[in-house]
């Protein structure tokens, strides 16, 4: 069957590339969603009547399903149960409807209605309705993209397993960034012109809509290539995913090897970029309006270097190696960050570039890594796992640095536009984020260790295995 799958896949290349590209764009429109609001917080403050406190549950929203309903692993094991093409579907539903909610919230006129929650009598909180069903919306909107995140994952290994998988799942990745490049630059000034902090999410939804478009085109190639391979002679049927296959991914050490490294890498970059800009002004005293380029730089080295990292591993292998360097970059640039006395603005630029080849370099490796651990048809779940534990970490370490900051780090005030304000002594943050870099390390080399001993191949080719199934993994 394996062999079946790869040989006529690699007899329609066209095919393929148009695959990636279908499943690609509907990711990219739901990455643009994911970001869009995060510009226009000074808009919604001034046009909705929002506060600080309103704006953070809005975007804490995104993670409340996926987090503590478990809807990610239940994501994951739709995924693996039903296939990519119902995943897919499904996931951009969610998609559809959560920002169909969260659009309704932003621009109808509630007249500033209140909603309370109490139990007992006992008055627990109250929120603005608004607020509260955008962030519903909001929470609904982030089952569905981070379970197209996965999708995207397990149908792109699905076409491309030792066909520049590597290179394949980069080019997944940077049409992520590339979304939320669109939003980081596009969102504001349509707000702004429009005069309405809803315009950039109706542009989102009608971007979405053709994401939908081109998924369906997606599910009838796919299902017309499934039927094809289905008659070929020698097909059996694929096993199917149980639920007792989430014990057999639970004892994979390897699994939560990349899993820990995982949480660790994106909490230490992700988070960092919350705090960012505020770092550009205080640290390396750039001006407030400038400020927001230096990290908006991350997501355009991505695009480039996360499908060059991604090809050398399909060439050359290293796979481990290049997670390796990918975590040591991150100690250089955050001890760095962390030095006191490097104030230049140019080091600023210098170290926000480096920080970007780390974020090409680990999931470039990461993603395809997983295929070699765990068989393909637990792949949802097990994406999903890790999804899981990633999202606790990008959950809950901008709160950790917050509070850092609050209680270790007030160094006086500064005045910011002719606004005083607190002045913050970035080093402790920063060297919490060195601490991540250096235990991802630790769990680079364990990883490395347990390739070793196990011959998952993440140090092997890619490409290599079409030809040479050296793992023990295998498409079924
Ligand atoms: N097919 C997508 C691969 C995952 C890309 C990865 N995204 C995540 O890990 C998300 N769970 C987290 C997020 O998007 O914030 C990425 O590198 O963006």
């Amino acid at each position: 069957m394996k062999e079946i799958i790869r040989k006529k896949m690699a007899a329609s290349p066209v095919l393929r590339w148009t695959v990636l590209g279908l499943v690609s764009f509907t990711m990219l429109t739901g990455y643009v969603i994911a970001d869009v609001m995060a510009p226009l917080k000074t808009l919604l403050e001034q046009q909705l009547g929002w506060d600080s406190s309103d704006y953070g549950l809005f975007t804490s929203g995104y993670g409340w399903l996926n987090i503590f309903l478990l809807m990610l692993i239940f994501g994951g094991m739709i995924l693996d149960k039903k296939g990519v093409r119902y995943a897919g579907v499904l996931s951009v539903g969610l998609m559809i409807g959560g920002t169909l909610l969260k659009y309704w919230a932003i621009t109808a006129d509630l007249g500033g209605a209140v909603s309370s929650f109490s139990i007992g009598g006992h008055s627990l909180f109250s929120v603005k309705s608004q607020v509260l069903y955008a962030t519903l919306g909001f929470a609904v909107f982030g089952v569905g993209v981070e379970m197209i995140g996965i999708t995207a994952n397990k149908a792109v290994v699905k076409w491309f397993r030792g066909r520049s998988l590597a290179l394949a799942l980069g080019i997944n990745v940077a049409a992520g960034r590339i979304g939320t490049a669109i939003a980081m630059f596009g969102s504001l000034p349509l707000a702004r012109m429009t005069g309405n902090p809803g315009a950039p999410l109706a542009v989102c939804l009608l971007l979405l809509c053709i994401g939908l478009l081109s998924f369906l085109v997606f599910c009838v190639l796919d299902r017309r290539e499934d039927r094809e391979t289905e008659t070929l002679p020698g097909t059996e049927k694929e096993e199917e995913f149980k639920l007792s296959d989430i014990v057999k991914i639970a004892k994979i050490k390897a699994f939560w090897y990349i899993t820990i490294l995982c949480v660790l890498f994106y909490s230490a970059v992700f988070p960092f970029l919350k705090y960012a800009t505020e770092l550009m002004i205080q640290k390396f005293h750039v001006s407030p309006g400038f400020a927001g380029a230096i990290p908006a730089l991350l997501p355009f080295g991505n695009i480039l270097l996360t499908p060059l990292f991604g090809s050398i591993y399909d060439r050359r292998g290293h796979g481990a190696t290049i997670m390796l360097i990918g975590s040591a970059l991150l100690v250089c640039v955050y001890t760095l960050f962390a030095i006191p006395a490097l104030t230049a603005n140019w080091m600023a630029v210098v170290l926000v570039l480096v920080l970007g080849a780390a974020l090409s370099l680990v999931p470039s490796a990461m993603w395809p890594s997983v295929t070699k651990i765990v068989p393909y048809r637990m792949l949802g779940t097990s994406y999903s796992m890790i999804f899981w534990i990633q999202n606790w970490g990008l959950a809950f370490v901008p709160l950790l640095i917050g509070v850092v900051l609050k209680n270790h780090c007030i160094a006086g005030t500064v005045v910011i536009d002719g606004v005083v304000s607190t002045r913050y002594d970035y080093t402790l943050p920063m060297l919490i984020f060195a601490g991540f870099g250096a235990l991802s390390i630790v769990f680079a080399l364990l990883l490395r260790r347990e390739d070793a001993r196990k011959g998952y191949g993440l140090e092997k080719p890619n490409d290599e295995l079409q030809t040479n199934s050296t793992t023990k993994t295998q498409i079924p």
